[in-house]
Parts: C-alpha cells; sequence; structure tokens
C-alpha cells in the first residue's frame, strides 16, 4: 500500500478545474504540484497564480516540488499559495538546513528531493529534520520519460538509514512511476508514489490511483 500524489503537470492546464476535482474525488493522498523555472531545469511549467488557483480548488493537500535556483526566495509565496509540503532540490540549496528550518517556521512540512545521480548519503546530517525524502527517477524536468532502474537501490539505501537511526520521514519517488514498477518500490520501501502520465493517460484516472494505491 502507498499514498499516491497525482502529478498536475500531466492534467489538461485548460481544465484545471475539472482535473484538480478528479482528483479530489479520488483515493489520492495529495495532489503533486510541480514548479520548473527553466534555469535548474530546462523547462518551465507554472507559477504562484496557477498554485494558488489549484488550491481553491483542492480538497487534498499540495506537496509542491521546487525545481527552482535559490528556492529560499520563494518559500513564503508558495505557502501563502496553498502549499502544504515544500521540498526544495539538494541540488538547489548550499544551506540547506537554514532552508529546512525556514519551510518549518512557515508551518510547511519540509522535504528535500534527490536527482538521479545525486548519492542518498549525501542527505545523512539532514534526514533526522525533514518529513519527506523524494526521490527522483527520471531527470527533472519533463513529465512522461522512462523510469531509471537505479532508484530501486537508492530507496533500499534510504530505507535503510531510516531503520538504523529510527528516522521519521516518508520516502517518496517521482517519474516514469506506473503499475510495473510501483509494487517493487513500495516493497524497496516507498510511502508515496507521484504519477502523472500514467494517470491522467488513463482511460478512468480515479481507478488507476486506486490501483497504485493497492501497489
Ligand atoms: O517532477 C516531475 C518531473 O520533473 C514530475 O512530478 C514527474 O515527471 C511526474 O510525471 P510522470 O509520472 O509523467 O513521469
Ligand atoms: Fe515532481
Amino acid at each position: 500500500m502507498a499514498e499516491i500524489a497525482p502529478s498536475i503537470l500531466a492534467a489538461d492546464f485548460a481544465n484545471l478545474q475539472r482535473d484538480v476535482e478528479m482528483i479530489n474525488s479520488s483515493s489520492a493522498g495529495y495532489i503533486h504540484v510541480d514548479i520548473m523555472d527553466g534555469m535548474f531545469v530546462p523547462n518551465i511549467s507554472f507559477g504562484l497564480p496557477v498554485c494558488e488557483a489549484i488550491h481553491r480548488h483542492a480538497q487534498k493537500p499540495l506537496d509542491v516540488h521546487l525545481m527552482i535556483e535559490q528556492p529560499d526566495r520563494y518559500l513564503e509565496a508558495f505557502r501563502n499559495a496553498g502549499a502544504s509540503g515544500l521540498t526544495v532540490h539538494y541540488e538547489a540549496c548550499p544551506h540547506l538546513h537554514r532552508t529546512i528550518q525556514h519551510i518549518k517556521e512557515l508551518g510547511a512540512e519540509p522535504g528535500v528531493a534527490l536527482n538521479p545521480h545525486t548519492p542518498v548519503e549525501v542527505l545523512s546530517e539532514i534526514m533526522g529534520d525533514v518529513s519527506l525524502i523524494l526521490i527522483m527517477s527520471v531527470n527533472p524536468g519533463f513529465g512522461g520519460q522512462k523510469f531509471i532502474e537505479n532508484t530501486y537501490r537508492k530507496i533500499a539505501t534510504l530505507d535503510g538509514y531510516r531503520k538504523k537511526f529510527g528516522y521519521n520521514f516518508k520516502i517518496e519517488v517521482d517519474g516514469g512511476v506506473n503499475l510495473n514498477n510501483a509494487p517493487r518500490l513500495v516493497r524497496e520501501g516507498v510511502d508515496i508514489l507521484v504519477a502523472g502520465s500514467f494517470v491522467f493517460t488513463s482511460p478512468d484516472p480515479v481507478q488507476t490511483i486506486a490501483e497504485l494505491g493497492n501497489s
């Protein structure tokens, strides 16, 4: 069993309210909101006004994934735009401890994300301070990419740290998640599966979210 965070990046932006309401009516635990700045990643998604608009209709917490440089500049603004969780990239934060404290002061759940090439060991001194560790299973920037197989090993290593030291963070995986890889991801220790294109291109997204959740 896992919690599901459908990624709104794969929604129909011309029918955003309809797609948010679909997620509301499903068993999803969160709405995953991908913010891309065209600098940290080679793509621009959307920004604060769209996040606010999603929040106006959402009945699930917004899990905001900041793929932006110097995310400290925008933490408060995204919190005010409705973010329940704020996840920053390790690779974008030279003062990660300070950034995590800032997120906590804003009353949001602090998360940290790792690109596929970044080993989980770099987070060893911050694992006790975060609510969420997001393992990217594709290179961030685009939906609809192929799942990177090395992710299983990273999840297992991270789960090993959690068990050894009794940490409470949740493990989230993001990118290329589908019904083929979800069961093994959950076995390795994943708590939250992000799924964008697999959910939104399926004939029955509510049913697909339920099936992923049963993985
Ligand atoms: O952070 C992301 C991309 O950078 C998205 O959350 C992710 O790609 C989800 O989309 P899909 O399930 O289609 O891979
Ligand atoms: Fe994401």
